[in-house]
């Protein structure tokens, strides 16, 4: 049977997928943002996904996840910022704008602003309008991804920078899990073979890339604003482990998510095995 496979359409997840077909992976791969392919994991359109952490705290009892994998950052992400042209303990009453293409991210956000700085009030919103010209006229808001990226290359003066990966860890000392690799339930039971299949190619095509990454950033460089070795370098603070560390600070954005209200209960993570 075929695999239905979500890939998200940023540069964090090419280390995943450069060599996928290469060690013969053969099933569908279907591109997206975070928050396209949350939608097709939670209606079935997916079988797997590198996707928001936040999809599996909601729906977990809908899905398992794949071993060892995911993308996190222990301090900087460079790719998860929050543009300002005043500090975060003056956001009280503000409006913040946010992108719609997260789910792990907007919600990190609030439990920073709400937990950690000890905010009661601000305004988050996703705008009409694309958040970069929300940035331009001088009003906080976040992006992720590639657009995160090439906005910190061209900020208006005054502008403000915040990495929540490294705020995170300023705050909790642990890392942050902001994807992870979703597989629903139903496949498990229908395509446990090609599911075991895929898991294994994942690895040896992430492995591959991760050893000697110019050759992948040589292939992508053209479609972005970044030189070969500011791809390699984000690369190499990407941590696409899963660990201890990582599942403890995956309980802990968890537990602090369903305090805050933004979770309706405390997920049980699962693995597929
Ligand atoms: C580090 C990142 O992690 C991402 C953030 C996500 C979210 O906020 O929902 C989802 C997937 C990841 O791509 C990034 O996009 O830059």
């Amino acid at each position: 049977m075929t695999l239905n496979v979500g890939h998200i359409a940023y540069l964090n997840c090419v280390p995943f997928f450069h060599y996928l077909r290469e060690v013969g992976f053969d099933g569908n791969i279907v591109q997206g943002v975070p928050s396209q392919l949350n939608a097709m994991l939670a209606e079935g359109k997916l079988d797997l996904s590198p996707s928001s952490s936040f999809e599996y705290g909601l729906h977990w009892q809908k899905y398992v996840l794949l071993p060892d994998l995911s993308i996190s950052s222990k301090g900087p992400v460079q790719s998860v910022l929050l543009f300002s042209p005043c500090s975060l303990e003056e956001f009280e009453g503000c409006q913040v704008a946010l992108t719609g293409e997260s789910a792990t991210s907007v919600n990190l956000l609030k439990i920073l602003l709400k937990e950690f700085v000890g905010l009661r009030e601000v305004d988050f919103q996703v705008p009409q309008k694309p958040v970069e010209e929300c940035i331009q006229q001088r009003q906080p808001a976040l992006l992720i991804g590639d657009r995160a990226l090439k906005m910190s290359k061209r900020c208006p003066p005054g502008c403000r920078i915040y990495d929540l990966g490294e705020l995170w860890y300023q705050y909790t000392g642990k890392p942050f899990v902001f994807a992870l690799w979703i597989v629903r339930r139903e496949a498990v039971e229908n395509k446990r073979r090609e599911l075991n299949l895929l898991k294994e190619k994942l690895k040896r095509s992430l492995e591959k890339s991760l050893k000697d990454k110019k050759p992948l950033a040589m292939a992508v460089s053209d479609n972005l604003s970044l030189t070969v070795s500011e791809i390699t370098e984000y690369w190499t603070i990407m941590d696409y482990r899963l660990e201890k560390d990582h599942i403890e600070g995956l309980e802990l954005y968890f537990d602090l998510c369903h305090l805050h209200g933004l979770l309706p209960d405390k997920p049980q993570i699962d693995f597929f095995c």
